[in-house]
């Protein structure tokens, strides 16, 4: 099976995540697309991330009813922080049979360059790019797919701030979802 690794910190997950998820899933030649938790991004500051259980937690909430999507903890078990290359071939030799291509936002593009083993992830595996308001990624590369969808201004970071400021989230991500960040009192 050919598998989109949906790499982020999810924090929290929100509907821009998921419909690109579902875009990448049922719109390109991808069967599955494995939602990849990163503990740390390395590029990331700690200061408001959220512990990676409760966003893995988060992530399994808001993907459930979705037969082709799954949620992964792999990186929960590897060095900090989280370098996509080495999940990417860790994941390659447990799964022999699949290949695995990365999702990302057209944010992700514009450093793509400082990413460890760069040119690896994009001879080996192969980008599929959703575009992202405020940026116009100039990247030319045969393994570099861009998938034309609507743009989203939306963002986890968006999210963060609406809570901290007491307003409503509601739609901006999934009721489960909203529940459990309301019930356990995060992101205040
Ligand atoms: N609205 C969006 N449009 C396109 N790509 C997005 C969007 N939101 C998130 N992504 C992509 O999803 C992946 C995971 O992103 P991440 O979990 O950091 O979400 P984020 O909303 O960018 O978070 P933050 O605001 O905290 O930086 C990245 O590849 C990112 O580019
Ligand atoms: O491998 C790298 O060098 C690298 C550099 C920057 C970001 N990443 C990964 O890119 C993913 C997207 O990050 P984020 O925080 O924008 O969701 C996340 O899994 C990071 O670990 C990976």
């Amino acid at each position: 099976m050919k598998i989109g690794l949906f790499f982020g910190s999810f924090n929290p997950i929100h509907v821009g995540h998921l419909i690109i998820a579902n875009v990448m899933q049922d719109q390109t030649d991808l069967d599955e697309v494995w939602f990849v938790v990163s503990p740390q991004n390395p590029f990331k500051a700690r200061k408001t991330l959220l512990h990676e259980f409760d966003r893995l937690k988060m992530v399994e909430l808001a993907i459930a009813d979705h037969f082709f999507f799954k949620a992964s903890d792999v990186e929960f078990h590897m060095p900090k922080p989280s370098y996509t290359i080495d999940t990417l071939t860790l994941l390659s030799e447990k799964f022999p049979n699949h290949e695995f291509r990365l999702i990302v936002g057209g944010d992700n593009l514009q450093h793509f360059h400082k990413w460890k083993n760069h040119e690896q992830i994009l001879e080996h595996f192969g980008l599929y790019v959703y575009p992202r308001p405020g940026v116009d990624p100039t990247f030319e590369h045969p393994n570099v797919r861009f998938v034309s969808a609507p743009m989203m201004d939306i963002s986890a970071t968006f999210v963060r701030s609406t809570i901290e400021a007491g307003k409503s989230i509601k739609y901006l991500l999934p009721e489960k979802v909203e529940e459990y960040i309301k019930d356990k009192k995060l992101y205040i």
